[in-house]
């Protein structure tokens, strides 16, 4: 038997709900060695829950996500919660000790000279900038050597000359046909430059998986063809008619007792 096409995580009929409402609906995904996924979407269609869940830091509240025995996943999660008092070596510490990875000194030196981040490991971490924390999640991420990484809005919030080292960083990473990667993002260019496959997420289901190439090939770029997307699933608000909004505002407890405060002071 080849073990090349093993998965490295995969969900099976993943559903996700928050206080009744639904949030991932009946997904289905298989992620294998080798493969460079991004994932984009509307805000708020459920893309970092899903990958919280492929990683493990979430259940789902049906299906199930499995993850190959020993796979060692990285993820750069968008926001971080980090406790007061404890700096970054504190946390690069932990992560390393966990692991059981025996990193020389020069090794760990080296990425926090490229990442930028060596004058800031002896902060507290909770008061870093959100960029900053920013840095030191990809390098937990990537310091790990994981066998699959998952990104989350890789870029946000960081400036160029950052950006560019964590481009290439990750372009070294990448470098090893093994290693699996999932991009969550708004920037198109990220997904067309590090992806193989597109993942179109709207309300919580996957709509759409496509091949990069055959995007750029039909479509010329990854971003013309996530706005036919946006256009093709958008609610249209022509949808919309002043008969149903003023039914809207009849009902609505808060645009009711605004329209009473308008009416009161216009004149
Ligand atoms: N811990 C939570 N408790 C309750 N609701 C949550 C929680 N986390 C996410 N949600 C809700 O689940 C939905 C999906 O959120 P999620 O962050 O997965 O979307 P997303 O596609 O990653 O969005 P974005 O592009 O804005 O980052 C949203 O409506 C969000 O408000």
């Amino acid at each position: 038997m080849q073990q090349e096409n093993k998965y490295l995580v995969k969900a099976t009929n993943i559903s996700k709900i928050y206080n009744h409402q639904p949030v991932l609906s009946d997904i289905n995904l298989e992620v294998k060695k080798g493969d460079r996924i991004g994932i984009v979407g509307p805000n708020g269609s459920g893309k970092t829950t899903l990958c919280e869940i492929l990683a493990q830091l979430r259940r789902p509240s049906s299906g199930q996500a499995l993850k190959e025995y020993g796979v060692r996943i990285g993820m750069q999660l968008q926001e971080s919660k980090y406790p007061k008092g404890t700096t970054a070596y504190d946390i690069l510490n932990l992560y390393l000790k966990t692991y059981k990875l025996y990193l020389e000194p020069e090794i760990i030196l080296n990425y926090l000279t490229t990442l930028n981040v060596k004058e800031l490991m002896n902060k507290d971490i909770s008061k870093l900038s959100g960029g900053q924390q920013q840095r030191i999640n990809i390098l937990l991420a990537l310091i790990i050597n994981p066998d699959l990484i998952i990104l989350d809005e890789l870029a946000t919030g960081l400036d160029l000359e950052s950006k560019e080292r964590i481009y290439e960083l990750l372009s070294q990473f990448l470098g090893n046909q093994e290693k699996g990667l999932i991009i969550i993002s708004h920037n198109m260019d990220e997904i067309q430059n590090f992806c193989d496959t597109l993942i179109f997420m709207m309300n919580g289901v996957i709509q759409k998986i496509s091949n990069v190439q055959e995007i750029v090939r039909e479509f010329g770029t990854v971003e013309k063809f996530v706005k036919e997307k946006f256009k093709e699933y958008q609610i249209q608000p022509t949808n919309i008619s002043n008969n149903n909004l003023n039914q809207e505002v009849s009902n609505d407890k808060w645009a009711k007792q605004w329209k009473k405060y308008v009416d009161k002071n216009k004149k």
